[in-house]
């Protein structure tokens, strides 16, 4: 029996699944708390441990590696690229390594290319966060020194508006969507036609705060706290991405039990949840300007639109713009094995990243 195996290291969790063609045989999500991850000192550190948590799966499955067809990746911050699939190879591998932008998704092909190595087979990322479909006009910010990038999750994004197009018996391409995950990071992107034309910057950029993220912070204040002498800029990084928004409210990036907590009556949880949600509902309503006032839906996904309460509070804020539809956890396991099989197919030619400066 010859099996696809496909990898989605993110902020708060690692997410491991086993296909047969397109039938899913196991999916696992492994979720980290602040503690298990703050005892690490380095990337290399990290990197190890969801391999490990990889290998771990594997073995309780009992899964041989010589039985894996392929292995699939999540796609971390390499350079801006257009959507697909994309071989893990040298060039891949550095430019994850070297980028300056760090993020769990950036182990993924690495661990993938490992496994893949050992099996002799091909490892593959798909839709990776850098995704890049921004029109001109988005990706302006301000200043040119500094343009607006697309970092979001690509990969669950499309996978969700292709499912709800199905669902509806449409064609993606011909749909105008909002689509937002809420997971460890928080994105809110605009899908005209098939494409992701704006989208806020989701790791260190800006948008909404979310569990272990800051979102947009007043940049003059920002700039004299690192100017001041008071932080490395490590603190400075973390304070945005890590131990940012939820976490730096309320020393947790467990969404869940805060939103427990808020509905048990806790002030300070209710407090940072209905912020959170404030933030998120303003972002989604932005993108109806992007989709030029024509939205046939607002799609909320991601774990935590596990969250009735949550989900519920911000369909109130914006279900004047379309249907607001709900797609809690992610299509991201599913989609790299859709992917996987339409290589292993091949229906579609998986792309080469190359090389081009940073
Ligand atoms: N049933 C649930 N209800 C509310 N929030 C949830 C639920 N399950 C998971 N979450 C929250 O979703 C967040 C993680 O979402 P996920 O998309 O899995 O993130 P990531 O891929 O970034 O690790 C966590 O804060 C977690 O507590
Ligand atoms: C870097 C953008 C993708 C992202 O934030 O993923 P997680 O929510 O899984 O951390």
């Amino acid at each position: 029996m010859q099996y696809i195996l496909a990898i989605n290291p993110g902020s708060t969790s690692t997410k491991v699944a086993l296909y047969q063609g397109e039938e899913e045989y196991k999916v696992k999500t492994l979720r980290h708390s602040i503690e298990e991850l703050q005892q690490f000192q380095t990337e290399e550190e990290q990197l190890k441990f969801r391999k490990e948590k990889v290998v771990e799966f594997l073995k309780e499955e009992k899964i041989d590696i010589s039985s894996l067809a392929i292995v699939m990746a999540r796609g971390g911050l390499s350079k801006p690229i257009e959507s697909g699939v994309y071989l893990v190879d040298e060039n891949l591998l550095h430019d994850l390594k070297e980028t300056p932008r760090k993020h769990a998704s950036n182990w993924a092909a690495k661990i993938a290319f490992d496994i893949a190595s050992e099996a002799k087979v091909n490892a593959y990322i798909a839709d990776p966060v850098v995704v890049d479909e921004l029109s001109d006009i988005a990706r302006m910010s301000g200043h040119p020194k500094f343009p607006r990038v697309s970092v979001f999750h690509a990969l669950n994004q499309k996978a969700v508006g292709r499912t709800y197009a199905e669902k509806l018996g449409k064609k993606y391409e011909d749909l105008n969507l909002i689509i937002t995950h809420m997971g460890g990071g928080v994105s809110v992107g605009a899908h005209l036609k098939g494409k992701v034309v704006d989208v806020n910057q989701a790791l260190d950029g800006d948008g909404p705060f979310s569990p272990e993220r800051s979102g947009s912070l007043p940049v003059g204040d920002i700039i004299r706290a690192a100017f001041s002498g008071a932080y490395t800029q490590q603190e400075m990084i973390s304070m945005v991405v890590g131990k940012g928004g939820m976490s730096a409210y309320l020393n947790t990036i467990d969404a869940k039990a805060v939103e427990e907590a808020a509905q048990a009556g806790s002030e300070a949880e209710l407090k940072v949840m209905e912020a959170m949600i404030y933030q998120i509902a303003k972002s989604i309503n932005s993108m109806v300007v992007p989709l030029q006032n024509k939205v046939d839906a607002v799609i909320l996904t991601g774990g935590m639109a596990y969250g009735k309460w949550f989900t519920g509070k911000i369909t109130e804020y914006v279900n004047h713009i379309a249907d607001v539809e709900i797609f809690p956890g992610e299509d991201e396991m599913w989609a790299l094995a859709l992917n996987a099989n339409q290589v292993i197919n091949n229906k579609i030619t998986p792309k080469e990243y190359g090389y081009t400066e940073f």
